[in-house]
Parts: structure tokens; sequence; C-alpha cells
């Protein structure tokens, strides 16, 4: 079953504002897919975005606005929630993209993603600000042709379980920054 869930109004509009100050001024290099390696590696044929590395305090704070939703988020998972691993914030110019994934809590895979549960995503761009990169969810084994194919308005927060596959599809104009994390399974 595909579900997912959107709470669009997780950021006040100063929040907003800042963050997006934040991250366009921030500096970054190639994001990563996680691998044996330690910090992941670098493989451009399945991801392509920069991660931006704003500070402790933007992670702090985005954490802090998490915790504030929880109740919204572990009422929608159906069963509470451990801990939120530190926020990622990612930048997509025109020709990047991160192909179908999933983040986690798939059986076969032994890293620490098990532990992954919802994984959520915070837009930071309105999809005026760019074009391409809906964030496309994909129907389970009951429903494999389904799409959906998301456009959040920044301030949105969505979420979705972290064995869902999904994908960014590639950005062809503008700049378009988002936030990732996971909520981890209880007591991890
Ligand atoms: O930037 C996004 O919308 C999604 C990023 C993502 O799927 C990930 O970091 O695993
Ligand atoms: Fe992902």
């Amino acid at each position: 079953m595909l579900d997912w869930l959107r709470i669009g109004d997780f950021l006040d509009a100063a929040t907003l504002e800042h963050w997006r100050r934040v991250v366009r001024d921030a500096e970054g290099g190639a994001a990563t897919i996680m691998s044996a390696q330690p910090g992941g590696r670098v493989a451009p044929q399945m991801r392509r975005s920069t991660r931006l590395t704003p500070g402790a305090g933007i992670e702090q704070a985005v954490l802090a606005r998490i915790e504030a939703r929880r109740g919204d988020i572990e009422t929608w998972h159906g069963a509470a929630l451990g801990a939120c691993e530190p926020p990622q914030f990612l930048r997509y110019d025109p020709g990047d993209y991160f192909v179908a994934h999933q983040d986690g809590n798939t059986p076969l895979v032994h890293d620490a993603s098990r532990h992954r549960r919802v994984s959520f995503v915070i837009a930071l761009s309105d999809p005026a600000d760019y074009a391409g990169g809906a964030l496309v969810l994909h129907g389970g084994r009951d429903e494999p042709n389904r799409r959906e194919m998301l456009t959040p308005s920044a301030g949105t927060l969505v979420a979705f379980r972290a064995e869902t596959t999904h994908e960014v599809a590639i950005v062809t104009h503008g700049k378009r920054y988002t936030i990732a994390s996971w909520l981890l399974a209880p007591g991890v």
C-alpha cells in the first residue's frame, strides 16, 4: 500500500525564509549513497545532487521542529518512532536527480538503513523555483505501476515509509532545495 503524509504548515513563513537563506549560502559537496565505505560513496549513475553543510545550529532547529510534529507523524505511521537521524540539506541543480531507491527497512540490506522506519522530505523551494524535480513515489507490490508525482510547496513536509520506492526526477531548470531525514525504530 502506498500512502504518505503531507504537513503543509510544517514551517511558518519566517522560519522558511531563514532556512532558505542559510542553505543558499551554505557550502557543500557531492551527495553520497550508503555503502560499506565510511561516509558513503559518490555514485553519479544513481544520485547527482549537492549535500550542503549549513552548520549545527540549523540541524538542531530542524530536529526541534520534527519533535514538535512527532505526534502527527507517529499517528500517521500507526506506531511509536525512535530517534531522528541528522538531517541532510540538499541542493539539486539542473541535471541533478536521484534514481528510484528505497531508504531502508528492507530485509536483505543489513547496513544502518535497516533501522529507518519513516523517511521525510521538507521542501524549501516552491515548485515555481525549478522545473522537473518531482518527488515520485512508486506503488508497492500490490500496485507496481502506480506513480505519485509530488511537488510540495515550500515549507511542506512529506513523509513516507522508509521502504517505499521513490526517486527525484531530473531537475531541468532552477534550484531545488530540500531537507531529508529519517525517524528510526524505537530503541535504536
Ligand atoms: O530530495 C528529495 O526530495 C529526496 C531525497 C532522498 O530521497 C534521499 O535523500 O534519500
Ligand atoms: Fe530517498
